[in-house]
């Protein structure tokens, strides 16, 4: 890997964007130094995060959803096909031209997500509501031509890691029924990396092209800003419509679907790397860490049997299925404990001469640092339960993080000055003039109106008319 800059410190973590950066490098996660904007490369320690990442996802969709996948490339006739959707995504696709030296007849976009090259082929699929609900699910590279400030992880214009679902459903409420379902995979998807999200409904200039609604998932970054890790799209029967799905119904007559899409992508992994990292590098959850414990042999003159105890503790724990690595290099201890430490092992297991003598061995967290002496013949459930309670300890502080971060806020100015530290929540009379203008007059973006809002009576800031519900209101990436 790139040796020169790895040997200069992480910066503190307080100079948020520095470290992020710096980390990226350092932990082995994405090289920025591809000579594209806004396409990276993966180093093979993050690609295993991204596998471990995605594996739980599968496991969330696979329940009830298939996987497939479908063409990259879409013909221009079928991409302007949906209005509201070329709208959206004019100014972004990417276009071939050519097949080598020859021009195409008809150009072909690069998927920047993929209902245009799916749902030709659902047309020729459905006939009958027995088809009926389908569900499929691709893990794919899209692009797309952003214009923003492209960051890895975070905003790229090949998206390396784009999970996107398309269902169709008989009727608009089991497609309704679907997003719901939708935002419940992705919260308990983030519980599982220990990433706490709040899922609200997007206002209505903020929803997906085409989509009748959007609801999102945010997760909230240390810099006070949020960041949208994952959507899901109520489609209406727009699409239906745009591309002729229609299914015959009991009464034998031709109607058009209902459809839902809903995608996450290496954001995923950006939100777990930002939330969970420290000073010293990576704090990786258990679940998606590549090695979950390293084991460090105190060797002193004579080995004195330490390296076989280590083997032997090494092989007891791959038995159970805990992905266990022995670093019995020569450097010292020290630079043993920093490199690890950098990449975010959850656990580390110290074993010297001394610890052998009481059949003993020092486990250390890689979350709070705490040491903890085990003994040899229980070390197996000793350390599983070590890396269950960091997930859990790992997932408690990050909700502690986010919530005591977000801001129960009465008038403009309480929104102004809570606003860099998190999220705030605001009366909104719900017509657009005065959300554009809220937005405006504060520089933040209104998230929507939480999905888990209770009834609440007060007064739009901007207009001063009756409002039932209060929205996040935040800083985005
Ligand atoms: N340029 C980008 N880089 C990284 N992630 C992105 C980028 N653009 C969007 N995403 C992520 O991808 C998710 C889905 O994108 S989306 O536009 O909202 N929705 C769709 O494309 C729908 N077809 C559902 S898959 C977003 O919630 C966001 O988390
Ligand atoms: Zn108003």
């Amino acid at each position: 890997m790139a040796e020169q800059e790895k040997d200069a410190a992480l910066p503190s973590k307080e100079n948020f964007s520095e470290w992020y950066n710096d980390l990226l490098l350092k932990g082995e996660i994405m090289d920025v130094r591809y000579p594209v904007k806004g396409l990276y490369v993966w180093f093979p320690f993050g690609f295993n995060i991204r596998r471990n990442v995605y594996d739980i996802m599968r496991r969330l969709l696979d329940k009830d959803h298939q996987e497939t996948m479908f063409p990259l490339l879409i013909p221009e006739n079928e991409f302007m096909k949906e209005a509201e959707h070329i709208k959206g995504f004019e100014d972004e696709v990417y276009w071939v031209t050519h097949g080598g030296l020859t021009p195409l007849d008809v150009k072909l976009a690069l998927r920047p997500t993929s209902e245009t090259a799916i749902y030709p082929m659902y047309k020729l699929w459905i006939r009958s509501h027995a088809d009926l609900p389908l569900k499929l699910y691709q893990i794919v590279n899209t692009f797309r031509y952003e214009t923003k400030h492209t960051r890895p992880l975070i905003r790229l214009r090949e998206i390396t890691s784009f999970k996107e679902a398309h269902t169709v459903h008989a009727t608009w409420d089991d497609a309704a029924a679907q997003v719901d379902e939708a935002i419940r995979i992705y919260t308990d998807f983030y519980r599982q990396l220990a990433v706490p999200v709040l899922a609200s409904k997007r206002p209505d200039w903020d929803k997906f092209p085409g989509a009748d609604y959007t609801i999102a998932t945010d997760a909230l970054m240390p810099d006070g800003k949020t960041l949208q890790v994952g959507t899901a799209h109520h489609l209406g029967d727009n699409f239906a419509k745009t591309f002729d799905i229609t299914y015959e119904d009991a009464e034998g007559e031709q109607v058009y679907a209902h459809q839902t899409c809903y995608g996450v992508s290496e954001r995923s992994i950006a939100a777990l790397i930002s939330i969970h990292g420290d000073d010293k590098g990576l704090v990786l959850p258990p679940a998606v860490a590549p090695v979950q414990v390293v084991i460090i042999p105190i060797i002193f003159k004579k080995a004195e049997g330490v390296l076989e105890a280590c083997e032997e503790v090494m092989n007891k724990l791959e038995a159970k299925g805990i992905r266990v690595k022995m670093d019995a290099s020569d450097e010292r201890p020290g630079a043993k404990y920093y490199k690890w430490e950098m990449k975010g092992v959850p656990v580390r297991l110290e074993l010297g001469p001394r610890d052998l003598k009481n059949n003993a061995a020092m486990l250390a967290r890689r979350d709070t640092g705490e040491k903890q002496q085990v003994s040899l013949d229980t070390i197996v459930d000793d350390v599983s339960s070590m890396l269950d309670d960091i997930h859990d300890s790992l997932y408690e502080k990050a909700k502690e993080s986010i919530y005591s971060r977000v801001f129960d806020c009465e008038s403009l100015d309480d929104v102004r000055e809570n606003l860099p530290k998190g999220i705030a929540k605001i009366f909104w009379c719900g017509n657009k003039e005065c959300g554009l203008k809220l937005e405006d007059d504060i520089g933040a973006g209104i998230l929507g109106i939480p999905t888990d809002q209770e009834e609440c009576k007060g007064k739009c800031p901007v207009c001063g008319a009756d409002a039932d519900t209060k929205v996040y209101v935040a800083r985005t990436y």
